[in-house]
């Protein structure tokens, strides 16, 4: 029997999320180890969030000069891509994960680098450059072990090597042109991205952009893309792709077109990296898909009962893709396994520490777009469909003053909907220039169920866009006096 090293918690996985579960339990007072099979950080660090915002950031600032006159007259060029590319670079740390194995080491966190996949209850085996090394844990496996690009079977795009979201951050030349496939996030944030960097880019969306926001996000964004020079191709979709001898990629669509392009740029949503994770080995069957999780994070087994040790957490539960939204259950996960250890109280009531209730209720998103889109709760449409008796109110954010002064022209939207059995406020969307920093407001609104009679009361100062609460307040009326 080989030698086992024994920890409270192992996690497999040492992406946000991983790394928070673990830092959790640490501060509860166990003892974790994180194996982690590529860099300490994850998807996030260095192939998604942080590259992808860093690549955004010099066009919209551009973008913002040119929006107010006085500023506007002093840029006098386009952007310097190599600079923006080494901006980039810097914010990844060149891909050198040694700042997060720092802070591993601070937080007490041990280390082991390879492919962890779990050998049997609490017994997690590491594939390392130099042999394996066992693991187990005395109260709780954590799989923390994210997602990776899902590329369709479309006939030839594999073989064609198309760009995923790790090229599409990482890349260090500018194509000349660039075919983005799908509508979602990625693809609205990397057809901006590079097309402000001067690639020629066409969008193929089969359906619309941005599905799952409020429907004036498709169509604020859309707009702005083509003005970015973006060629949008909705309802359009590509059936056969071939790479050329040369290097060129030409796209055959079921509208009957080709598009021949430099790189094409597969964005259609992602698959959970629960493929060869050993799941089978504690009796999870051949499952290789999403884990079904409780309130807690743990596994949901078979039998719809979860696995007293096992939890899976962020991307892998596809309760929400997002990564702040992975590290608030990762918040509740470390903390529950250390109370579980312990024995302590397990409070998992709706809103209690140990309950990811945010995940159905109050999630936020801002996806960095221009306009960005920014939303917390729910949608009008998701709210109808989990029964509530909604109103739905509106206002023009390019009326509010702060907004006016913000930009020249400044165009936006906001949409807020309300529970009209408790007078709250069930979501919240704001579509305009660096809305993202307005969203806390509405997380707050939602997650603390404020009640509307009360946030009357809440004064956004003036002159700032903060003061589209009000608008939407007066859309929705003024409460009647207390008798
Ligand atoms: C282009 C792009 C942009 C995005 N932008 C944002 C954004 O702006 N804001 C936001 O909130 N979200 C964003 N997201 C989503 C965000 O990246 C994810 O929600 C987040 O990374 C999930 O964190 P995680 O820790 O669950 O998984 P990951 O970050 O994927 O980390 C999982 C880690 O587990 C490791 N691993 C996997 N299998 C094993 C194994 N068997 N053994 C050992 N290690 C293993 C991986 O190597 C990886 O390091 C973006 C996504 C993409 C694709
Ligand atoms: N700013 C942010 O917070 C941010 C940014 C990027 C990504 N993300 C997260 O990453 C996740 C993944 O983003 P994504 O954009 O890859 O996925 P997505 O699921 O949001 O969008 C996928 C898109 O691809 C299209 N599609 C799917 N299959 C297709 C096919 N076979 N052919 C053509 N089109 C197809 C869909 O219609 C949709 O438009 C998101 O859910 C989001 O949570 C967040």
């Amino acid at each position: 029997m080989p030698e086992r090293q024994v920890y409270d918690v192992v996690v497999i996985g040492a992406g946000p999320v991983g790394e928070n579960v673990a830092d959790r339990a640490v501060r509860g007072g166990l003892s974790a180890v994180i194996v982690e099979s590529e860099l300490v950080g994850g998807e996030c660090s260095y192939w998604a969030c942080i590259p992808s915002k860093a690549l955004l950031r010099s066009g919209d600032a551009r973008r913002a000069a040119l929006r107010v006159d006085g500023a506007r007259q002093a840029v006098t060029g386009g952007l310097d891509a190599a600079a923006v590319l080494a901006r980039r670079d810097s914010f990844v740390g060149d891909w050198d994960d040694a700042g997060q194995v720092s802070w591993l080491e601070s937080a007490g966190i041990d280390l082991v680098r390879g492919h962890g996949r779990l050998t049997g209850p609490r017994e997690v085996t590491v594939t390392t450059p130099d042999g394996e090394v066992h693991l187990a844990a005395r109260h709780a496996v954590a799989l923390a072990t994210g997602t990776r690009a899902h590329v369709p079977d479309t006939f030839g795009l594999r073989a064609a090597q198309p760009w995923t979201n790790r090229e599409g951050v990482a890349a260090r030349v500018v194509p000349e042109s660039l075919a983005v496939i799908g509508g979602g996030a990625v693809a609205c944030e990397l057809a901006g991205a590079w097309a402000d960097l001067g690639s020629a880019v066409t969008m193929l969306v089969r359906h619309d952009l941005l599905a799952g926001y409020e429907p004036f996000a498709a169509e604020l964004v859309g707009k702005r893309l083509e003005e970015r020079g973006v060629t949008l191709r909705r309802g359009v979709s590509a059936r056969r792709v071939e790479r050329e001898a040369g290097g060129a990629v030409v796209l055959e669509c079921d509208d009957g077109s080709t598009l021949r392009v430099a790189e094409v740029l597969v964005a259609t949503g992602r698959e959970p990296r629960t493929d060869d994770l050993g799941l089978g080995a504690v009796g999870l069957g051949s499952e290789r898909g999403w884990l079904d999780v409780d309130e807690t994070l743990r596994v949901l087994g078979p039998d719809g009962e979860p696995v007293e040790w096992l939890y899976a957490v962020g991307d892998i539960n596809h309760r929400n893709l997002l990564t702040h939204q992975g590290k608030y259950q990762a918040r509740a996960a470390g903390d529950v396994i250390a109370a579980r250890a312990q024995g302590g109280t397990v409070d998992d009531a709706p809103w209690g520490v140990h309950a990811a209730t945010a995940d159905h209720r109050a999630v936020t998103q801002v996806v960095f777009t221009d306009p960005q889109v920014a939303s917390a709760g729910l949608t009008a449409a998701a709210a109808d469909e989990a029964g509530y008796r909604t109103r739905v109110v509106e206002a023009d954010l390019g009326a509010v003053s702060g907004a006016s002064l913000h930009a020249d022209g400044y165009v936006g939207r906001a949409r807020m909907v309300v529970d009209e059995d408790r007078g709250v406020v069930l979501g919240a969307t704001f579509v305009g220039q660096d809305v993202a920093e307005l969203l806390f407001s509405a997380a707050v609104a939602v997650a603390g169920e404020v009640p509307l009679d009360r946030l009357w009361h809440a004064v956004p100062p003036f002159p700032t866009s903060s003061e589209v609460w009000l608008r939407l307040l007066e859309a929705y009326g003024r409460p009647v006096a207390r008798g």
